[in-house]
């Protein structure tokens, strides 16, 4: 299905009839699209627009289609973790963290049909309410509430009850394209170890965690199929409507750069489509479109958007790229939520299935003191640099309003019990930006990990907490070795990491700066607000359009891909409605200082 391979072809006539239609069409009713980047987003937004047989769209992904890769479709442990480091991985690595001791991380992202949602853990989960209304209320993105965004996300799923675990199917979706389901109840670690644990420590159980309240502790649905095969945005979105006369996906096609108009409509610049390099070739071929969308996830939107000339003139003009739209937010407010390990030995002849786990989400009461409320609170009045007031506003509104703060995703590894607590909103902030005019040079991106204070202290509370869970009698029997007592101050003789020697709080933050890890959510870097506007519109741009996790102004509570999809379907619906909509925004499309 390439086009061909010419600097000078246009996807026009390339590939039959109907596409060779395309050009002559435009201008009338039809609306040609480019989606650059056939990810999670990507594929759930294209699919949604060619229901509309007025419009054309075309995909345009760096990666392979991975339709016939066994650990894509595969959701057990040694799978997902063939993931890493293989060909569908961009096998990205950051900059070294300054906060963690020097280290670097390895951040996966999925360079394959359907992206990180091919990838991925596949768990499917949604944030609190108020991480959600905060887009509209402290970002000022009009229209993006809980109630539009997990409207949306119910659009995007198709929920499957499992009979003996708790669930409330009306918070879910029940006809969307991408299915998810709880795995059956294995074994009696969780039911009868892990979760009683958590209820000793004043935790408490979940009916469901999807209403917009996450806190308490359940079994997570994850997005699969009944027979516990992967479902995701290439084979669930894209695969059933493959026939579709109007929609086209390029394999193999990186984007480098989009193509601008020489003149402006009402002050802003006109993109005329994209350039891309054939990956079979090497050539560059340049695709026409009266509207661009990005979805190139957080590394690769800002990426393509600083090689077309959008972003900080001084990151730009030195590799020879001169500035089109000045817009120095494109690739800051990089986020991404750190995490502590607990891990603790399985009693002898104990195993767990990869594919089951409990998430427990808590809140700043029930995880800390009264007194380590105060200091926590305290921590959370200075800002690091580079976090706008907006996002800082919002997270002082989060805490105060005790909303979610921790999640403890408790898994199994196959012979030990992980609990694994992830910090859901940090304060620190990086960024990712170009090193070169090369496409095919990965950028460089600084996940600034535990650079707040506030950061770390939450982190170490809460892998304090997690080793409290272990220490419980429900779990003795489920542990290599008794614990020494249950009062939550000693260390559990099975204790792996991090392990007997470590104890005092200055002991425990030392341990986790030296071993932290990440969810493998990083957001942000083409926010709502600051990047684009509440139509998803990058601004100073008049037809180019941002649909991904980067759009994401503050991290969530939760694990963000179904957020994502809701992203397409929302953005599907916004791109497909009248112009009069599309333009409403645009007299909000001031650059501000606090959103640089
Ligand atoms: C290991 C791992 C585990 C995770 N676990 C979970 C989980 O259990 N639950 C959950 O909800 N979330 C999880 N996530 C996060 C979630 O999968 C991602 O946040 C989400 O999929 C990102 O969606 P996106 O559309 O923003 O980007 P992506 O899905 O990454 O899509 C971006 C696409 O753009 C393509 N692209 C980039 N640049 C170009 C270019 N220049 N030209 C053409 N194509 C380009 C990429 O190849 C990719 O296909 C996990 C992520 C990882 C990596």
């Amino acid at each position: 299905q390439d086009p061909e391979d010419s600097t000078t072809t246009t996807a026009e006539g390339v590939e039959g009839g109907d596409v060779a239609s395309a050009s002559s069409l435009i201008g009338s009713k039809r609306t040609t699209y480019v989606v650059v980047g056939g990810g999670t987003a990507g594929l759930a937004v294209a699919t949604r627009l060619s229901e509309d047989p007025t419009n054309i769209i075309y995909v345009l992904e760096a990666g392979a289609d991975g339709f016939n890769n066994p650990n894509i479709a595969n959701l057990s442990g040694p799978s997902i973790q063939a993931l890493p480091g293989s060909s569908v991985d961009w096998n990205y690595t950051s900059l070294p963290l300054q906060y963690a001791a020097g280290q670097t991380i390895a951040m996966t992202r999925g360079r394959v049909l359907g992206g990180s949602s091919a990838v991925n853990g596949a768990l499917f989960t949604r944030p609190n309410r108020i991480d959600l209304d905060l887009w509209q209320t402290a970002f000022g993105a009009i229209g993006w509430t809980w109630n539009t965004i997990s409207a949306a996300i119910k659009k995007a799923e198709k929920f499957s009850t499992t009979p003996g675990l708790p669930s409330i199917p009306s918070y879910h979706g029940q006809s969307g394209p991408i299915c998810d389901t709880q795995r059956p109840l294995v074994g009696e670690v969780w039911n009868k170890g892990v979760i009683p644990a958590v209820v000793a420590c004043g935790g408490k159980e979940s009916q469901d965690q999807n209403g917009g309240d996450p806190s308490g502790i359940w079994y997570a649905p994850k997005a699969m199929f009944q027979n516990s095969t992967r479902s995701y945005s290439a084979n669930s979105y894209y695969l059933p409507n493959a026939g579709r006369s109007n929609l086209h996906v390029l394999t193999t096609s990186t984007v480098s750069r989009i193509l601008w108009s020489s003149k402006k409509q009402g002050g802003k610049v006109v993109a005329t489509g994209v350039e891309y390099i054939n990956g079979s070739t090497g050539n560059k071929v340049t695709l026409s479109a009266d509207r661009v969308v990005l979805s190139g996830g957080v590394f690769g939107t800002p990426q393509v958007l600083e090689l077309s000339g959008v972003g900080n003139p001084k990151i730009m003009n030195p590799l020879g790229i001169s500035t089109v739209v000045d817009l120095p937010a494109v690739g800051e407010n990089l986020m991404e939520q750190p995490t502590a390990r607990y891990i603790a030995a399985l009693a002898p002849g104990l195993t767990n299935s990869g594919l089951q786990l409990t998430l427990n989400f808590e809140t700043p009461r029930t995880l800390f003191t009264p007194s380590e409320w105060i200091i926590a609170r305290n921590l959370l009045n200075t800002a690091p640099p580079g976090l706008s007031k907006s996002a800082h506003n919002a997270l002082k509104l989060m805490f105060d309003s005790d909303a979610v703060i921790i999640e403890f995703m408790g898994f199994p590894n196959p012979s030990n019990l992980v609990f694994l607590p992830i910090l859901m909103h940090p304060m620190s902030r990086g960024y990712s930006h170009i090193v070169s005019a090369d496409a095919r040079v990965a950028p460089a991106f600084d996940l600034a990990l535990l650079e707040s204070p506030f950061d770390l202290y939450i982190l170490t509370k809460a892998l304090a907490r997690a080793r409290r869970f272990a220490a419980q009698s429900s779990l003795t029997p489920f542990l290599a070795s008794a614990p020494p007592s249950a009062d939550g101050g000693a260390v559990p003789a099975g204790e792996l990491a991090p392990g007997a020697s470590i104890t005092t709080d200055a002991q425990l933050q030392q341990f986790i700066k030296q071993n932290v890890g990440v969810a493998y959510h990083p957001l942000g870097t083409a926010a709502l607000g600051s990047v684009v506007d509440s139509t998803l519109k990058v601004k100073g741009t008049s037809n180019v359009f941002v649909v991904d996790g980067s759009i994401i102004p503050i991290e969530p509570s939760a694990h963000p891909s179904s957020i994502i999809y809701g992203i397409g379907e929302m953005a599907a619906t916004i791109l497909n409605s009248p112009f009069s909509l599309l333009s409403a925004d645009d007299t909000n499309d001031s650059i501000t200082a606090d959103d640089q």
